[in-house]
């Protein structure tokens, strides 16, 4: 288990900070198989996880949903046969908050379960 995805999400206000350019590059090398993009103006991470047929893309996805929910953080999830793209962003605040960053590492945990 990462020490990230041993933490939990916190409420995220519209006034609270944006990971800075240093810290992304600290969290980053936690999550190592996300890649930040900006899309629309606004940072994310994204992973593209491989799966056999669509059957398990769509049980991974509503696992993911299923801990989202009990994070109180949503993703982005594009399923596919054979992928699921998840996005990590904070709306609240247009950009990268450290719950992205938890709750990358959350999924990460939950492909590997
Ligand atoms: C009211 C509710 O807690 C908020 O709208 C939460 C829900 N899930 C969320 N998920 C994400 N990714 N960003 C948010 O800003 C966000 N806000």
């Amino acid at each position: 288990m990462s020490d990230l995805s041993a933490q939990k999400c916190e409420a995220c206000r519209a006034d609270a900070p944006k990971v800075s350019d240093e810290e992304l590059a600290v969290l980053i090398k936690q999550i190592p198989d996300w890649v930040p993009e900006v899309r629309d103006g606004i940072m994310q991470l994204e992973r593209v996880y491989k799966f056999k047929n669509f059957k398990q893309a769509i049980a991974f996805t509503n696992k993911v949903g299923d801990m989202a929910e009990e994070e109180g953080h949503h993703p982005g999830l594009l399923t596919e046969w054979g992928k699921v793209t998840v996005t990590w962003w904070s709306h609240s605040i247009k950009g990268l908050h450290k719950n992205d960053f938890i709750c990358a590492a959350k999924t990460d945990e939950v492909f590997a379960k």
